[in-house]
């Protein structure tokens, strides 16, 4: 430690400190893998070597890598992001070349101040964080899950253009509760407990004072941090900071465009969407946000006001590890505990405390199942069954759990079971199902990507202090609006991955219009906020391109022709 302080590389490289041998040993297991991955691999088992190849560009040469992400993302996005990227943090240990962003570290409180200064770059726009506690579906990964913040700053460079000589992505080693990583002794973390309570606390405290210190104009992404803490988190920070969790916030944003995409595309005006029910399986940091800003959404267009806010709350039933919640639940979450069933409505329907999944979705015969459970294949045979009793003319079943073995069920389960007129949409990517007569079963990808980057770009180009609530719904609703009516009713309710970079340019304008709004903006480089304020749609959208890094080798020598 003494000697990374004398070279200025605390923070720039994984905080336990390896022996040469154990390097080796490192090296080794890696260079084992192929054997080991041929054997009971991925289901691409090419996967992780194309993020290898990708990850080798990246270090040689960023400019090509961005171009080659921004020209094939459809192809490439499931590499470097969803799902691969959870496989790549489970093998971090092995696949850790060189480091890539900054750590802190327990062991650091005291010292974080001034170790941001160790980063090369000036500015910084975009930090992602993490702590590693709950990366996708996949629980604690320890120090390894910095690939999750690696893999979103990849998005925000390939799809809202942020300049990747100005993103960093974080890690905050709090220690890990993952056992099997505290006996690894070639794990790359602290190897002892998490922190809890208010030592967790003073350690982020202390990561935000420092980094906002240094770069007072940065946006902080919080991602995949345990549900525990994902909201205190937000709440603590929110109104102080240019900061957003994209699990709580990004899924809702992105959950919500869907979901007024399945009303669409049962041939119903959008406004309906207060008349919808909606079983939510799972109620952790994305399942909550989801439920608070669906209710919101509803409330809204049943007249803003307290009744349409207590209308809104019994079109959802939320049934967790434990089943149906209800007002009976004992110890009941916090979080949760608005949309805990009223014992005396599920009684009427025949429900109780605890109810399964099955026994929920019978009984509700709801129009949207979804689910952010992290429990691969919750969507059994049995439920979907039930799900056939839908009152819907065309139900909506929402597998949003990543990576793709956590998927709550398979298009081919969904659409063999319930036929064709569905809406499908999952976290991770699937192919579209051929049904051979003509037809194709949409797969739409559920996945917070459309979201963050064109939330992240707006802010940074408004230049509001805050990330608002208005902000956030600004870019659900510039989301839904994206898709045609013709693509709705084929049941396409996301666009193609292939358009990201159009779809974000887009949300960002409507970030920044919002933020205009709610007059919190205080411009961007030599574009003041009263300019700011003078400009209409296409001068924002404008403003937003021009702005967008794009992967390009500098010129250099000029030739006069
Ligand atoms: N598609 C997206 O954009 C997106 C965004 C965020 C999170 N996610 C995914 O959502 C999942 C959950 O994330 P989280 O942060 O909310 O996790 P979490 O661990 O905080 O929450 C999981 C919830 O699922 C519940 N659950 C567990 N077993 C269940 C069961 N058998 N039946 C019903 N519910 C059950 C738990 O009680 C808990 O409420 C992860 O897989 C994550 O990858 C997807
Ligand atoms: O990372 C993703 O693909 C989406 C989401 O943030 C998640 O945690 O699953
Ligand atoms: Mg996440």
């Amino acid at each position: 430690m003494t000697e990374r302080d004398r070279l200025d590389l605390r923070g720039l490289l994984p905080p336990n400190v390896m022996s040469s041998e154990q390097q080796i040993e490192r090296f080794m297991v890696d260079l084992k893998r192929l054997e080991v991955q041929a054997r009971d691999g991925p289901l691409d088992p090419n996967a992780l070597a194309k993020w290898r190849i990708l990850n080798r560009l990246h270090d040689r040469n960023e400019t090509m890598y961005y171009k080659v992400l921004v020209a094939h993302i459809k192809e490439y996005a499931p590499i470097v992001y969803t799902p691969t990227v959870g496989l790549v943090c489970q093998n971090y240990s092995g696949l850790f070349r060189r480091p890539r962003g900054m750590y802190f570290s327990a062991e650091d409180r005291g010292e974080m101040m001034s170790m941001v200064y160790n980063w090369p770059a000036e500015q910084v726009d975009m930090i992602v964080v993490t702590d590693g506690s709950r990366i996708l579906g996949l629980g604690d990964l320890g120090v390894h899950g910095i690939g999750i913040a690696i893999g979103k700053l990849d998005i925000y460079v390939a799809a809202a253009g942020i300049n990747p000589q100005r993103v960093l992505p974080v890690m905050i080693d709090v220690g890990t509760n993952n056992e099997e990583l505290l006996k690894n002794p070639l794990y790359l973390g602290l190897q002892e407990h998490r922190l809890d309570g208010d030592e967790y606390l003073a350690v982020i405290d202390e990561f935000m004072e420092a980094v906002f210190t240094r770069w007072p104009h940065v946006i902080v992404q919080f991602e995949d941090f345990q549900s525990k803490w994902a909201f205190k988190l937000l709440q603590r920070y929110r109104n102080t900071y240019r900061m957003f969790n994209d699990d709580v916030q990004g899924t809702a944003g992105v959950a919500i465009a869907g979901l007024l995409g399945a009303v669409r595309a049962q041939g119903r005006p959008m406004i309906d969407f207060p008349k919808q029910k909606i079983v939510v399986a799972g109620a952790g940091s994305a399942g909550i946000g989801v439920l608070n800003a669906a209710r919101k959404t509803m409330a809204r267009m049943l007249g803003n006001n307290e009744s349409a806010f207590e209308a809104a709350r019994s079109q959802f039933w939320v049934v967790d590890a434990q089943g149906l919640i209800t007002e009976e639940r004992e110890n009941i979450d916090q979080d949760a505990s608005p949309f805990a069933r009223k014992v005396k409505e599920i009684n009427r329907q025949g429900l109780r405390e605890g109810a399964s999944l099955v026994e929920v979705v019978q009984k509700v015969k709801p129009d949207v199942l979804l689910g952010l459970s992290a429990v691969g294949g919750l969507f059994t045979k049995e439920v979907l069954e039930a799900l056939k009793g839908s009152t819907a003319t065309r139900p909506a079943i929402f597998a949003m759990s990543n990576p793709t073995t956590n998927a709550e069920c398979t298009p081919e389960q969904a659409f063999s079971i319930l036929g064709e007129n569905i809406i499908f949409a999952s976290g991770s990517p699937f192919k579209d199902i051929n049904f051979g007569n003509g037809h194709i079963g949409h797969c739409n990808q559920g996945n917070n990507m459309y979201l963050f980057p064109g939330s992240g770009l707006g802010t940074l180009l408004s230049g509001a202090p805050i990330v608002s609530d208005g902000m956030l719904q600004a870019a659900a609703e510039c989301l839904a609006a994206y898709m045609t009516e013709d693509e709705v009713h084929e049941g396409i309710i996301y666009p193609s991955i292939s358009r990201i970079r159009d779809i974000t340019k887009e949300i960002a304008a409507a970030v920044i219009m919002e933020a205009i709004e709610e007059d919190l903006v205080a411009g961007y480089r030599d574009v003041d906020a009263r300019e700011l304020q003078k400009f209409n749609k296409e001068q924002i959208l404008e403003f937003v391109k021009n702005n967008m890094w794009d992967p390009d080798y500098p010129t250099v020598v000029y030739h006069q022709d």
